[in-house]
């Protein structure tokens, strides 16, 4: 009965000991301290207490924030270009003129449908005039009706974001390039819908804040992800590519960039200015900068805003570092906001001389986006022909913006348009229809762009490599100096690879600084975690929770209990020592002999005690010691040993404010009076 007895303590302490380790791994069973294990260094306790985050994470966008990504989700297989309609409110100038909506649209089946325009219209009197005019519809991935602020199914500018934008910010978290552009007649509302006004913003901005919320939010769940986030702004005019972010010099001849091809990259616009953003405030800042510059510009030249391409690029590089293996995980996306010229210039006649090269110009890059659209729609386009490349040739080439835009339009890049179109205008509304219509049919491949497990070595080794390749272009660069006359062209590559080595240099050290930022972060995050343990711990010294007394002596005889409590702890630990007489072979027989009377009669489950009061007496005072033995470990176990386990080893390498750690430590430590065994069953 004893060694039932004994077994019966040994499985509750066991118990107790695997409950609370549950508990402790689980911060969800314990309130008061779930926070506590968030940040714990170790990664199984990492994982875990990031697991309830995890399984709520339905969405696209709570996934993409914990910095995984599934494997299925790696590769896109390979998605059409998403087209939306957008038709906006009547301007003045079309309610004096009494115009009328000859657009319809269906929230159901998303058609819109572009009806025939009667003869009072004087602006389709020409389209009524030179062909057949007949109602037609399209269908599109969705129909925005921004014509009537009081029809129930109006699109606000935040209907807009909450159904692409929101989107296409996900799949920048989970590492794809996007692209959303806006392509209408001028005035349509292209302007409006991506940048807005500052009561009704736009996507741009919209993304722009939700990207740096999205931010905020995954640095409080994790300090293990740094984001890097760099903005350029471009502009496409008369064919040539203007920074938007650098100030227009008054008096000074307009300054333009070149356009090259590298072998990763594809084309990308030379010295561009791309500058590092931490916050919205100054994103919103580059931009409001950048549109002030086009303004500017486009006034010079006789208001010519609607004639060009504005590209607005936003760089979110994520890098994941793993603090346990000092490893990195670089995730790198691309967000493309392209505003494009208004689309009626393609059709422009009537210009002469200036007018007329800047009218065909910006005709190319919007004419050449049309065959390309058109190349890129067309189905044998899909098909891989025998040497594998495309079977049509896509002219990208023909034009700037094509060219820059190639990956968007047709590569690496998940891409939606927004055709906007204004109300009561056939023709420039049936050819913006036709157009999406055809863009529709585009697929695009999207791969996420992710660099997997750089150590820190390796990185430190990337960054010594280029500063040796600096070290020696430098030498190259001085001495084709001095050949300058002789070998300017070769000169100039040099000095442009030069250039963009350092580019390369300066943005690794900077990544560097933002990981090691990181993982002081995350240092200081345990630290805190650990202070708060120590804190508590020590409430719980100073405030013992009420114990209850020890139980009341147990009946004779006692020796034999105590002999059988410790030999059962020791066999736990020390198995081959201390067995007195050899009885070990035999208390092992009679506990499986107790136990397989115990499964048959739990009542009775010893023949010792059986038929005997006195025994039973002693038989119910064993099991109420066992059952306050029970409770006392329960709360002893509750009160400390959490404490105990998880500042064991940490505190040697953490300097505690205010706190002495040795003295808490000797604290715990402290044997309690009525406890002689704690710590086998505590460690
Ligand atoms: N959905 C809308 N709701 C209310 N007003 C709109 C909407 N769309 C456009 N507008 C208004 O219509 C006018 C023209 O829009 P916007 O400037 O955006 O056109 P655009 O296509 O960008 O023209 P451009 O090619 O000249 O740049 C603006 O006054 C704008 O405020």
């Amino acid at each position: 009965m004893f060694r039932n007895l004994e077994r019966r303590f040994q499985d509750a302490v066991t118990d107790i000991n695997e409950t609370l380790i549950g508990i402790s791994l689980d911060p969800r069973l314990m309130p008061n301290s779930a926070g506590l294990y968030h940040h714990h260094h170790h990664p199984h306790h990492l994982e875990v207490a990031h697991r309830p985050a995890r399984s709520s994470a339905s969405t696209p966008s709570l996934r993409a924030r914990d910095g995984t990504v599934p494997p299925h989700a790696r590769a896109d297989p390979g998605g059409n270009v998403r087209v939306v309609v957008r038709v906006r409110a009547f301007l003045p100038r079309e309610i004096e003129r009494n115009a009328e909506c000859l657009i319809r649209m269906d929230p159901g089946t998303q058609r819109t449908t572009l009806l025939a325009p009667n003869d009072a219209d004087p602006v389709n009197a020409r389209a009524r005039a030179r062909k057949a005019v007949e109602e037609r519809s399209f269908t599109f991935d969705r129909s925005f009706w921004s014509h009537d602020a009081r029809d129930p199914h109006y699109a606000t500018q935040e209907d807009i974001y909450d159904c692409l934008g929101e989107e296409f910010l996900d799949h920048n978290f989970e590492g794809y390039h996007t692209c959303i552009f806006a392509y209408g007649q001028t005035g349509s509302g292209k302007s409006y819908t991506m940048m807005g006004t500052p009561e009704q913003p736009g996507l741009i901005p919209r993304t722009c804040e939700d990207l740096f919320e999205r931010i905020a939010a995954a640095q409080e769940e994790t300090p293990n992800i740094s984001y890097n986030v760099r903005v350029s702004y471009f502009e496409v005019y008369n064919e040539h590519v203007r920074d938007l972010l650098v100030p227009v010099a008054p008096h000074q001849p307009p300054y333009y960039l070149k356009i090259r091809e590298s072998p990763t990259e594809g084309p990308y616009v030379k010295d561009l200015t791309e500058v590092p953003v931490r916050s919205l405030g100054e994103i919103l800042r580059y931009m409001r900068i950048g549109d002030s510059n086009r303004t500017t510009a486009s006034t010079k030249m006789n208001d010519t805003s609607s004639r060009s391409h504005a590209v607005f690029t936003i760089m979110l590089k994520q890098i994941h570092h793993d603090l346990e293996t000092d490893e990195t995980t670089e995730r790198s996306s691309r967000i493309r906001l392209v505003d494009l010229a208004g689309s009626e210039r393609a059709k422009s006649t009537e210009a002469t001389g200036q007018r007329l090269r800047e009218g065909s110009n910006i005709n190319k890059s919007l004419t050449t986006l049309g065959r390309v659209i058109a190349a890129l729609a067309d189905p044998k386009q899909h098909r891989p022909s025998r040497g594998g490349a495309s079977s049509s040739v896509v002219p990208y080439r023909d034009s700037i913006l094509t060219w820059l835009l190639k990956d968007s339009l047709g590569g690496n890049s998940k891409t939606a348009m927004i055709a906007c179109i204004a109300p009561s205008d056939y023709e420039e509304t049936l050819s913006t229809l036709r157009y999406a219509d055809q863009a529709k049919r585009i697929r695009t491949r999207a791969v996420v762009n992710q660099v997997d497990a750089v150590s820190a070595a390796q990185r430190d080794a990337q960054i010594a490599a280029m500063q040796a390749e600096i070290h020696q272009l430098q030498i190259i660069v001085g001495d084709s100096r001095r050949r300058f006359e002789r070998d300017a062209r070769e000169a100039e590559e040099r000095l442009e690879q030069y250039q963009a080595t350092v580019r390369t240099l300066q943005q690794a050290m900077e990544e560097k600084s933002l990981v090691a930022e990181g993982k002081i972060r995350s240092l200081e995050m345990e630290n805190e975690a650990l202070r708060r343990h120590l804190k508590l711990a020590l409430e719980a010294l100073r405030n013992p929770v009420v114990v209850p007394p020890p139980p009341p002596p147990p009946p004779p005889p006692p020796d034999q209990v105590v002999k059988s409590v410790e030999g059962g702890e020791r066999e736990e630990n020390d198995d081959d020592h201390d067995d007195p007489g050899g009885n070990k072979k035999k208390a092992a027989e009679d506990k499986g002999a107790a136990e397989q009377k115990e499964d048959d009669d739990d009542d009775n489950d010893d023949g010792y005690a059986s038929g005997s009061t006195a025994a039973e007496d002693q038989e119910t005072g064993y099991e109420r010691h066992a059952d306050d033995m029970h409770e006392y470990m329960r709360g002893l176990l509750h009160d400390l040993n959490l404490f105990r386990r998880k500042i064991g080893d940490d505190k040697a390498r953490f300097v505690l404010d205010g706190i002495d750690g040795e003295a808490v430590a000797g604290l715990l430590a402290r044997p309690r009076p009525w406890d002689g065994k704690r710590s086998n069953i505590l460690v």
